[in-house]
C-alpha cells in the first residue's frame, strides 16, 4: 500500500532523514523505531505531505499523496494539541465534521470508542479535566474514527498505563485484521515485539536494521539466554563465556560468545543460584536496539 524510497531531509545544516526505504502492505503493522532525533516524526511528517522531501519517492497504492489520499489516512501527532476548553464529545464531533463523516455515524462511532476505550461517562467533561492519559485516547478516537486505511500513531503508547496500553494493543489488532496498514513510532521495544510484523530502525536519519521482525531478530542469532530467577544476581557478572549481561532484579538477558555451549553455562548457573525459568533464544529486540545504536553492531 505505501512505499516509501530513498527519503532525504535536511533543515539548515541537520540531516534529519538520509536514505530512508520500506513498504508497509494492507493488514500489517510496521514499527519506526529509532532513538531521539532519529528521523522518525520527519519521516512521519513527510508521508503526510505536511513537509516535503528533499528528495524521495512516497507512493500510495502507486499514487503521489494527494487530498483523496490524505482523507485515507489518521493520525496521531507527537505533539497532543486539543482545544482544553471544549468539551469531550464536541471535540471528537468537530474533528469527525473536518474529515467529512456524516453526522449520525459520526456520534454512532464517538460513541462506540468511547465506550471501547472506557470514556463514555466522560463526554461532557472538558479536554482539560481529563488526565493526560485519557486526552491522549480521545486523540487516538480522532485519529481512527473516520476508518482511515492507513493509521500513523507517533508514540501511541507514551503516557497510557501498563491496562490502556494493553487496550490499544488489541484495538490495533483488530484494525490490522481489518486490513487496515498500521504504521507507529516508539521506544517501547516490548510493544513492538508484541505487535510489529516488520520494523525498520533508524539511526541519525539512516535507516540500519528494516525488514519483518523474525528476519532481524534471527540476524543476531540464537545465542541468547533468557533467565529467571532468584537470589544474588552478582555471579552473573563473573560467568566465563559471556559476550553481555543485561541484568534486571529477577531477570536476565545474557548474550554468550560465538561457540559457547549454553548447557555449560546452565550446569554454572545452577551451582550458585535458583533458576526459575533457562531459556535459550534470540536477543530482545530491546537489546538488539541497544547494540545497534549505542554500539554500532549491524549484522547480516
Ligand atoms: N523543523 C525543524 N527544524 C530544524 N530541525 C529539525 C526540525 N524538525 C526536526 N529537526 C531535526 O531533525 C532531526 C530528527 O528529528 P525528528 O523529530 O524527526 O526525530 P525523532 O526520531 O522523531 O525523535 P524523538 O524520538 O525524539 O521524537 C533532529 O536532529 C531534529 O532536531
Amino acid at each position: 500500500m505505501l512505499k516509501v524510497e530513498n527519503l532525504r531531509k535536511t533543515f539548515s545544516d541537520v540531516v534529519a532523514v538520509d536514505g530512508v526505504s520500506f513498504e508497509v502492505n494492507r493488514g500489517e503493522i510496521f514499527g519506526l523505531l529509532g532513538p531521539n532525533g532519529a528521523g522518525k516524526t520527519t519521516t512521519i511528517r513527510m508521508i503526510l505531505d505536511i513537509i516535503k522531501p528533499d528528495y524521495g519517492v512516497i507512493k500510495f497504492d502507486g499514487k503521489e499523496i494527494n487530498d483523496e489520499i490524505k482523507s485515507k489516512i489518521g493520525y496521531l501527532p507527537e505533539e497532543r494539541g486539543l482545544y482544553r476548553k471544549t468539551k469531550v464529545f464536541e471535540t471528537i464531533l468537530y474533528f469527525a465534521r473536518l474529515k467529512g463523516i456524516e453526522k449520525k455515524t459520526a456520534l454512532e462511532r464517538a460513541r462506540y470508542w468511547l465506550k471501547r476505550f472506557g470514556l463514555i461517562d466522560r463526554v461532557n467533561s472538558k479536554i482539560e479535566e481529563l488526565s493526560k492519559g485519557n486526552q491522549q485516547k480521545i486523540q487516538i478516537i480522532i485519529s481512527i474514527l473516520h476508518d482511515p486505511e492507513l493509521v500513523i500513531l507517533d508514540e501511541p503508547f507514551a503516557g497510557l498505563d501498563p491496562v490502556n496500553q494493553e487496550l490499544l494493543k488489541e484495538v490495533l489488532l483488530e484494525l490490522r485484521d481489518k486490513g487496515k496498514a498500521i504504521i507507529f513510532s516508539t521506544h517501547q521495544m516490548d510493544q513492538v515485539e508484541k505487535l510489529c510484523d516488520s520494523i525498520c530502525l533508524i539511526n541519525k536519519g539512516k535507516p540500519v536494521l528494516s525488514g519483518s521482525l523474525t528476519e532481524v531478530k534471527s540476524k543476531f542469532g540464537k545465542n541468547t539466554i533468557h533467565i529467571e530467577f532468584e537470589g544474588d544476581a552478582d555471579v552473573l557478572k563473573y560467568l566465563t563465556g559471556v559476550k553481555k549481561v543485561n541484568i534486571y532484579p529477577n531477570y536476565a538477558e545474557i548474550t554468550l560468545e560465538d561457540g559457547v555451549s549454553s548447557t555449560d553455562v546452565l550446569r554454572e548457573l545452577i551451582k550458585y543460584m535458583n533458576l526459575k525459568k533457562f531459556e535459550v533464544k534470540e536477543p530482545s529486540l530491546h537489546s538488539i536496539f541497544i547494540d545497534v545504536v549505542s554500539r554500532g553492531v549491524v549484522q547480516g
